[in-house]
């Protein structure tokens, strides 16, 4: 179920990277995908073929995926501002306190990041970089297995304290129901989102690109989702904005002998839980509390302390397939392997686990100590859960104030400076062979 590999299988099997398009997909996706398109289809061609639709068609495409994929006869499908405040109304006052708790972690975490447009006087006139936030942008919530009321805190909030005017929520209806989980439309309260519309998926992703008849389109949209949402994000960028690929999350823990091996299965089931091609790594280099570990997960699998696991069938596979943990040499190794990999979430759960931290050179977040765990990340200690997934983390960064401002440069050169530079750009034009270019220069240099 958690099967131990050693460096070398590992490297070759769990510690594999490859492209989101080329990553190996469960065979039980595979069937929903031939079932639903009635023929081998890849998920970035159904996307694709989505994508298409509705760009093309817009409302009535939207209609026909959601009743295809999710099984729900959509009529209108903005959520009306009313039911968006009754749900928060009528939300049970702990759930609401939790809420309103994280919501405030996240603004005050995201007010401290520094975001200031700046004019300098020293390079002969006034240069400088001017911040402007986005107007209009999209989040996708998900809702596919489990609905995610904190992540319209977690990618609405940033947004708001970088000061989008318009803040557009898409999630999934529920799966036959065709109603939005009330705790989420309570969160896109408190976190003050401006239009709320029950469509899930690629088609979402593909209404907020390209706009339909009552969606009208974004400028950028960010915020996770499966495959199917993560490759229509990549697909769509380009018309749109997006702030990176959130896709199904990943988890490495690395442990010692000094880690309690119970708090690390849970840490590693927490993430393994999310979804069939969640990734849940342990690494560490000894083989005993890799056991301890494996033997700690299959307890909490089978009910002790009368835990209860529902996500069995997730778990089957997620364990199974991307997880498992891995033996290396010493400590130094598992920093690095996770430097190669790139996860969306490191957790030392090491002895002196900030001797390690300036070795992490590549990972969405870093969580450091056993009581800084993941899910601390997923809810309360204010930075944005919306991480890179896939290797990602190479490029990319957890979602943040940056990416909803648009950086504007300002070159206010006075006519000194303009007429010594023109000279110098004149010479340049005519070395590019750009004779329009070289005049320009030189008119100024006169
Ligand atoms: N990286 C991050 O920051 C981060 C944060 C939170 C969640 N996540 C990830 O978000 C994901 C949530 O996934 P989810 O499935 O619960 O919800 P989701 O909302 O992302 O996806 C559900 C939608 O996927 C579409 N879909 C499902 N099967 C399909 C198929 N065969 N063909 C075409 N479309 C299909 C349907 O339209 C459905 O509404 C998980 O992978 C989780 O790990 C990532
Ligand atoms: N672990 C997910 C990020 O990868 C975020 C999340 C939301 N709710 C629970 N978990
Ligand atoms: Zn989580």
């Amino acid at each position: 179920m958690f099967p131990i590999y050693d460096v070398e299988t590992a490297q070759k099997t769990i510690l594999k990277r490859s492209p989101l398009d080329e990553m190996p997909i469960p065979q039980q996706v595979l069937d929903r995908l031939k079932n639903t398109f009635g023929r081998e289809i890849s998920p970035a061609e159904a996307v694709r073929e989505i994508i298409r639709d509705i760009r093309t068609n817009g409302n009535s495409a939207v209609r026909r995926w959601t009743q295809t994929l999710d099984q729900v006869n959509l009529a209108d499908f903005r959520i009306p501002s009313a039911k968006i405040q009754n749900a928060l109304n009528s939300l049970d006052p702990a759930l609401r306190q939790a809420l309103e708790t994280s919501a405030s972690r996240i603004e005050q975490f995201y007010q401290k990041q520094p975001a200031i447009s700046w004019l300098d006087q020293s390079m002969g006139g006034s240069l400088g970089q001017m911040l402007r936030p986005m107007e209009r942008v999209g989040i996708y919530v998900p809702g596919g297995t489990a609905p995610l009321p904190s992540t319209v805190l977690m990618t609405a909030i940033p947004a708001r304290v970088a000061g989008v005017k318009q803040v557009v929520m898409v999630t999934p209806p529920g799966r036959g129901t065709g109603e939005v989980n009330p705790v989420i439309l309570a969160a896109a309260a408190i976190a003050d989102v401006d239009e709320v519309y029950a469509v899930g998926g690629a088609q979402a992703i593909a209404a907020l690109a390209y706009g339909t008849e009552t969606i009208t389109r974004v400028d950028k949209i960010v915020g996770p989702g499966n495959l199917f949402v993560t490759l229509a994000k990549q697909q769509v960028f380009g018309t749109v904005g997006i702030d990176g690929l959130a896709g199904p999350t990943e988890t490495i823990v690395i442990a010692d002998e000094t880690t309690r091996p119970d708090w690390a299965a849970a840490d590693l089931l927490a993430q393994a839980e999310h979804d069939v091609m969640a990734a849940a790594i342990l690494l560490t280099p000894s083989k005993k509390v890799a056991q301890a570990v494996q033997k700690e997960m299959a307890a909490w699998l089978e009910g002790k302390d009368d835990v209860n696991l529902t996500r069995t069938e997730i778990f089957n596979i997620s364990l199974r397939n991307r997880s498992g943990a891995v033996i290396t040499r010493d400590i130094a190794e598992a920093v690095e392997l996770s430097n190669q990999y790139g996860p969306e979430h490191l957790n030392l759960a090491v002895k002196d686990p900030w001797n390690w931290v300036e070795k992490v050179t590549c990972s969405g977040g870093v969580f450091i100590g056993e009581t800084s765990c993941e899910v601390m990340g997923d809810y309360m200690a204010g930075p944005s859960h919306v991480m890179p997934t896939g290797g990602s983390a190479r490029f990319a960064s957890p979602l943040n104030v940056w990416d909803f401002l648009r950086i504007i440069s300002v070159i206010g050169l006075n006519p000194s400076a303009a007429a010594d530079l023109g000279c110098q750009a004149d010479i340049l034009a005519r070395a590019e062979g750009l004779d329009a270019h070289a005049l320009a220069g030189r008119l100024r240099s006169a």
